[in-house]
């Protein structure tokens, strides 16, 4: 079957085809409409928590639908907020868009930011690995970071450092200066919190979204960055009918929340 990406003809709005899950009423992302978000003491009472192993970043790799920095799960960790048990860090990866007035996958009261970075975590008191996870609803947790035009990210510009050595799908490089992804968090913790799903196929309905409310900043330059990536291989020609196969946009358009509850921790 044709690859599924986020042109017109293999974009999201085809993705149902080969992948049913899409279709769900549990689906990412969607608009947080900070109305309808209900603040819940026992989200309070335990603060969310983490720790990561900048060390344990290991390579950054073209997936053909971005850029995305594989982790050594070991020694990280996930805890409270709406989370039972411990999840550990799998990957992270951002979501950008053609024009820096859109490229996020969760929109706030309808609003798009430029960019989404996403942390996944997997269930590692109840799963073996991300795939074993991935396919339960209490799987997978993603801590999603809005990233608007600003300053300079420093963090990120480690990854964007090695994009010229990924241009090409399934190329991936060594990441040699340690990446802390800690650093690439908000320095305010209050977050919004619902169930969905994957943003990319399979769309698993296996995530618990916890997405911080303040944004945080990235440069023009680096998302021009973002879009040099190409979503075809070296030597192949370019099947998909971006510009010359440039990874342009590959944010997921935002679904019904439906009656999911939208739960909110921190002003
Ligand atoms: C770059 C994308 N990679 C994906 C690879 N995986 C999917 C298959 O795994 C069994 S995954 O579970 O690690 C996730 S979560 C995720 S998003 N956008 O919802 O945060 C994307 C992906
Ligand atoms: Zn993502």
């Amino acid at each position: 079957a044709a690859e599924w990406g986020y042109t017109k003809r293999n974009g999201p709005f085809t993705w149902a085809k080969n992948y049913p899950t899409a279709a769900g009423i549990r689906q990412s992302p969607v608009d947080i409409d900070t109305a309808l978000a209900t603040s819940d003491s026992s989200l309070e009472s335990k603060p969310l928590r983490w720790k990561y192993v900048p060390q344990n970043t290991r390579t950054i790799v073209n997936s053909g639908h971005g850029w995305r920095v594989d982790v050594d799960s070991e020694g990280s960790e996930l805890v409270g907020g709406p989370l039972e048990g411990t999840y550990k860090l799998q990957q992270f990866h951002c979501h950008w868009g053609s024009s820096s007035d859109k490229g996020s996958e969760h929109t706030v009261d309808g609003q798009s930011y430029a960019a989404e970075l996403h942390l996944v975590h997997w269930n590692s008191s109840k799963y073996a690995d991300c795939g074993e996870a991935a396919d339960y609803p209490d799987g997978l947790t993603v801590l999603g970071v809005l990233l608007k035009v600003g300053a300079k990210n420093p963090e990120l510009q480690k990854v964007i450092d090695l994009i010229p050595s990924i241009s090409h799908r399934g190329e991936k490089t060594e990441v040699k200066e340690a990446i802390d992804p800690a650093k690439m968090l908000p320095k305010t913790l209050s977050y919004w919190t619902y169930l969905g799903s994957l943003t990319v196929p399979p769309c698993n309905e296996s995530v618990t979204w916890i997405l911080f409310k303040e944004p945080v900043e990235v440069s023009e330059e680096q998302l021009a960055a973002f879009r040099s990536l190409r979503c075809y291989k070296r030597g192949e020609e370019c099947p998909c009918d971006e510009v010359d196969g440039l990874l342009i946009s590959n944010y997921r358009p935002t679904l019904p929340l439906g009656t999911r509850e939208l739960r909110e921790c921190g002003s």
